[in-house]
């Protein structure tokens, strides 16, 4: 199903997940979709391989920790958080070199702390990796260096691309329903 894009979120100087300065980093872009879920497009590359072909478990970690993270600025843009848990299960291998969706939703909010579940998916459709994860909240304005006038603070921004997607096309995992429930 296609669901629409309401908003892109804000990239990062040096996240290795979002850093659009971090030429190690994977330069993840993130779109908060019409039905609430968040959904992430990036390109793993040869600096991210385990075995040849094949991204390494620690990247696909490091990109489902950041789209669960990242999901509860879709209900509040001004919060982040810091991961306090977070489970994998390893179910394809993540290809190198194609353009793949990671996709991530909020289960659980209470007032310190927020759980999450997400996926990457594959350009077939499959699910390669699945999370859970939960989050201590912290304001944004609460992170290293918010205050600050620094090059991290202005460069947390929306940066606009003539390549940002208008809709995402997947199959929904999670019934939304569900975790308003579960909530
Ligand atoms: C200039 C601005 C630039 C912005 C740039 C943004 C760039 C990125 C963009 C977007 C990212 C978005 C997404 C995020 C993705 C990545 C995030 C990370 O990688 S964060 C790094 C890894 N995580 C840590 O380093 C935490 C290390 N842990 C700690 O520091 C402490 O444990 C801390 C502060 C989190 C909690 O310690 P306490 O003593 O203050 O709190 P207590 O009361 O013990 O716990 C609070 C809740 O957390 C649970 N908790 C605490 N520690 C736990 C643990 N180890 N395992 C499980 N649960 C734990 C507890 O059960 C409790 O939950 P109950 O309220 O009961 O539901």
């Amino acid at each position: 199903m296609k669901h629409k894009v309401l908003r892109k979120q804000e990239n990062s100087r040096m996240c290795l997940v979002c850093g659009v300065k971090n030429d190690f980093g994977l330069k993840a872009s993130f779109y908060e979709l019409d039905n609430g879920e968040l959904a992430g497009i990036f390109t793993p590359r040869e600096e991210h391989q385990s075995y040849p072909g094949i991204a390494h478990g620690g990247i696909s970690a490091a990109i489902l920790d950041e789209t669960i993270g990242r999901a509860i600025m879709v209900t509040d843009r001004d919060m982040l958080g810091y991961t306090v848990e977070l489970n994998l299960k390893y179910k394809k291998h993540v290809p190198l070199g194609q353009k793949l969706i990671v996709i991530g939703r909020i289960t659980r909010e209470k007032s310190r702390t927020f759980e999450g579940t997400g996926e990457i998916i594959l350009a077939n459709g499959e699910v390669a990796a699945s999370a859970t994860a939960k989050y201590l909240k912290v304001p944004l304005d609460k992170m290293p260096s918010f205050q600050e006038d620094s090059e991290d603070r202005m460069e947390w921004q929306v940066n606009i691309s003539e390549n940002d997607p208008r809709e995402i096309e997947y199959e929904q995992k999670t019934d939304m329903k569900t975790c308003l429930r579960l909530g």
